[in-house]
């Protein structure tokens, strides 16, 4: 019985629902035993490629496959799972070769004519759109072919478009690498640029040498095919399917699973990057941060079993929903259930503050102190903050401006100045440089501010509660005292809500050393936290990573609308940099983002349940892959109300994950990290958002933090969608909206 490896396209274009399981079947079979009977794996006469074997999938589908034997292994190569008669047709014209240029494994389709005088197939036309007058690719079509390896007949029709619409069309028929490098080109990236993010090699050779051979490709051996699939930029197109369970999820999961085995190059860099010390990555929305995240937990708890890894996040929720995938990622993952045991502990990273006081007892107290002032070991219970500093502010802040006697004013301070300086004395607070705070405060103004804190201190401490900050605070305050962080390695995901103290909390959770710290952020998608700089808190990271840039969630439509509401907006991210959403791209096209407007919410709700329940009884789709996204819980709850009054059953998501059965009704903060099939962002009115921030009136920085992070909010929700984006509104449309275009 001879174990064969299966590798699998990543464009499966071939497989609808019905035969996807006896698809699955078939391949397990063969990677078992290709010589097992009722698999009839058989040559094809005709066939272009000696290498093309059929097999028997029914009586009706037919696998193609080619089939690659060297010393030590066989391989199959899957081509497509086809009718009978198309297998068969398909066999007589493909070819599994290498790129001349780049080396990288592709199918020709060469047309069955006597050799010499092969050509190559044409890619599907592009429906002619009206053209702009000047070409998106600047550089020749034999420049894309020498350079790149783009085939000459595609590099030809690429090199004439004008239009953005008909060059994402153009790349959506093409390979993902081929795509993405025209994408890339069209948007302005140079030649060596595409050639360093996709890992692309290149073989020197004329023009004319590259003609002849993508005419006439040169044979090559099994083994050379074979290594050609090893290569990083091999996998954007094919995955080598180890076992049956990455051959199950990958046939039978279709698109959401794809992130398991098809890494682009610059994720796999990311995944299997040593550095000396703390690294960022970065990138929009849906590029596929968190699979990176993932991909290098599991890397480094397969290499050092023995070292206790922390991965951690924002919401308890998002730290949930990375541990499911961590499962799904690698079943045979270790978990620690405890921080400091070794394997994969996954924790939201306030719980993980809570664990380390927990773990501390009594021996927390100096911590407390040197974070609070006074040593306490009563700091079980959450204050409400809003609430303790209005107490705080009635109690102590007669001297205090009127205008900062806000919740948001003091809690921004406390948590941007007083926590991370540790500051437990007047006088320290007066010294203090109150570096990015947009308020100026004049020595008086200091110790108004004061009094607030004291009183609140003061509060906290007969009740026995801590906020979250301080929790953090004290955390990190209590492993830096005692000299050794219970991680090897951390790793964080959606790293541009943290605050100070998370960070502090971060660094002192592992010592400095080789990969020791990993963030994952877009500073595009913040949405609670402020504008920092990692380097204040310890958290010096080696250069600054360049960002992902390719959507594999949203169509281009979708992404399109999303990146509009940023439009015009600076942003800064965690190393003090702007932080750009040019060249965002998808290589998926869909329909465009409807925006509809209703005279009432009434209204607005009946067309809700009327789309929601038209999407819902597509038998194709899963309920729970719909959902409806808005900006409060007060309107999630209207809207779960509304639509189950008008027969369309949906379920309010809080806090777990999604259940199968129903679509889903969300606000938009529980929707960051989550991805749907088909959105309704319902709700969308002048009034709803922004919402109101009076809150934030104190100072003009401040309110345009606030702002920003609105319109963040509203990217985060329209980011979600994958295929459909309907946007909602009653009365007069959010001034967030991007202008119709
Ligand atoms: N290499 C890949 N091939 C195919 N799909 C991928 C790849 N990488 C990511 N994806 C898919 O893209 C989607 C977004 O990925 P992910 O959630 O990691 O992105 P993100 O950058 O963390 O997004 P966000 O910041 O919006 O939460 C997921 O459905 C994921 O499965």
């Amino acid at each position: 019985m001879a174990e064969s490896v299966i590798i699998y396209p990543k464009q499966d274009k071939l497989l609808d629902s019905s035969i996807k399981q006896k698809a699955y079947s078939f391949l397990e079979k063969l990677a078992q035993d290709d010589s097992a009977p009722g698999l009839h794996i058989e040559p094809v006469n005709n066939a272009a490629d000696p290498r093309a074997r059929t097999g028997r999938v029914d009586q009706q589908y037919r696998a193609l496959l080619f089939k690659l034997t060297t010393p030590t292994s066989t391989a199959y190569v899957v081509h497509g799972i086809y009718n009978h008669d198309d297998a068969y047709e398909a066999a007589a014209k493909v070819q599994l070769t290498i790129n001349p240029i780049n080396g990288l494994p592709e199918y020709n389709e060469a047309t069955p004519v006597a050799a010499g005088e092969q050509t190559w197939a044409q890619p599907v036309p592009v429906e002619s759109l009206p053209s702009a007058p000047e070409p998106l690719i600047v550089f020749s079509a034999a420049d894309l072919t020498v350079s790149l390896g783009i085939p000459p007949a595609v590099a030809e029709q690429a090199v004439a478009l004008t239009n953005n619409d008909a060059m994402q069309a153009f790349a959506q028929t093409l390979p993902e690498w081929q795509g993405l490098a025209l994408l890339l080109l069209a948007d302005g990236e140079s030649i060596t640029q595409i050639q360093q993010e996709l890992e692309l090699m290149n073989r020197p050779m004329s023009h004319d040498e590259a003609a002849a051979r993508f005419n006439e490709p040169q044979p090559v051996s099994d083994q050379e095919l074979l290594d050609s699939f090893s290569q990083p930029s091999a996998q954007m197109g094919f995955a080598k399917l180890a076992g049956a369970e990455e051959l199950r999820r990958v046939i039978t999961g279709g698109d959401f699973s794809a992130w398991r085995v098809f890494l682009h190059p610059q994720q796999r860099k990311w995944v299997r990057g040593n550095w000396k010390g703390p690294y960022r990555i970065s990138g929009g929305a849906g590029t596929g941060k968190t699979v990176v995240v993932l991909h290098r937990a599991r890397r480094l708890a397969v290499e050092d079993p023995d070292a206790p890894i922390v991965v951690t996040t924002f919401t308890t929720n998002l730290a949930a929903e990375l541990s499911r995938s961590l499962e799904r990622l690698d079943p045979e993952s270790q978990f620690a259930d405890a921080l400091g045991e070794p394997g994969l502990h996954v924790k939201g990273i306030d719980a993980l503050a809570r664990a380390v006081l927990q773990s501390a007892g009594a021996g927390v107290s100096p911590a407390v102190a040197s974070v609070l002032g006074v040593g306490r070991t009563d700091i079980s219970g959450r204050a409400d903050t809003d609430a303790a500093w209005r107490q705080a502010v009635l109690r102590a802040g007669e001297g205090l401006d009127q205008k900062l006697r806000k919740p948001a004013f003091l809690q921004a301070e406390y948590e941007m100045v007083i926590l991370p300086h540790r500051i437990t004395q007047l006088a320290e607070y007066l010294k203090v440089a109150r570096t990015g705070r947009g308020v100026r405060l004049s020595r008086a103004g200091r110790k108004a501010v004061w009094a607030v804190v004291e009183a609140y201190r003061s509060s906290a401490r007969e009740a026995g509660t801590l906020d979250f900050a301080e929790a953090a605070s004290i955390a990190a305050a209590h492993l830096e005292a005692s000299g050794e962080g219970p991680a090897r390695h951390v790793l964080v995901d959606e790293g541009q809500d943290f605050k100070p103290c998370h960070w502090q909390l971060v660094r002192a959770l592992a010592a400095e050393g080789p990969n020791d710290i990993f963030i994952a952020e877009d500073a595009h998608q913040r949405i609670y936290g402020q504008k920092l700089m990692l380097s204040a808190y310890g958290i010096r990271t080696q250069g600054r990573s360049r960002g992902l840039k390719l959507n594999y969630r949203t169509t281009a439509q979708n992404l399109a609308w999303a990146v509009g509401v940023l439009t015009g907006q600076e942003v800064i991210d965690s190393d003090g940099e702007a932080e750009s959403t040019a060249g965002y791209h998808s290589a998926r096209t869909g329909p465009k983002p409807t925006v509809r407007s209703f005279p009432s919410m009434s209204a607005e709700l009946d067309h809700a349940a009327e789309l929601v329940g038209a999407w819902a009884s597509d038998e194709e789709v899963q309920p729970e892959t719909i959902a409806v996204l808005v900006r409060d819980r007060a309107t999630r709850d209207r809207v779960v109300a509304g639509l189950g009054d008008r027969g369309v059953d949906v379920r309010a998501l809080e806090s777990g994950s999604v259940k199968p059965g129903q679509p889903v009704v969300l606000t938009m903060h529980r929707a960051k990290g989550t991805e749907f099939t088909r959105v309704l962002l319902f709700g969308l009115s002048k009034d709803a958002m922004p919402i109101g921030l009076k809150a934030y009136d104190f100072d003009e920085g401040e309110l345009s933090e606030a702002q920003l992070r609105e319109r963040s909010l509203l990217y985060v929700a329209a980011s979600r969608a994958r295929d459909e984006l309907v946007v909602t509104y009653s009365g007069d449309p959010s001034s967030l909206m991007p202008a119709a275009g």
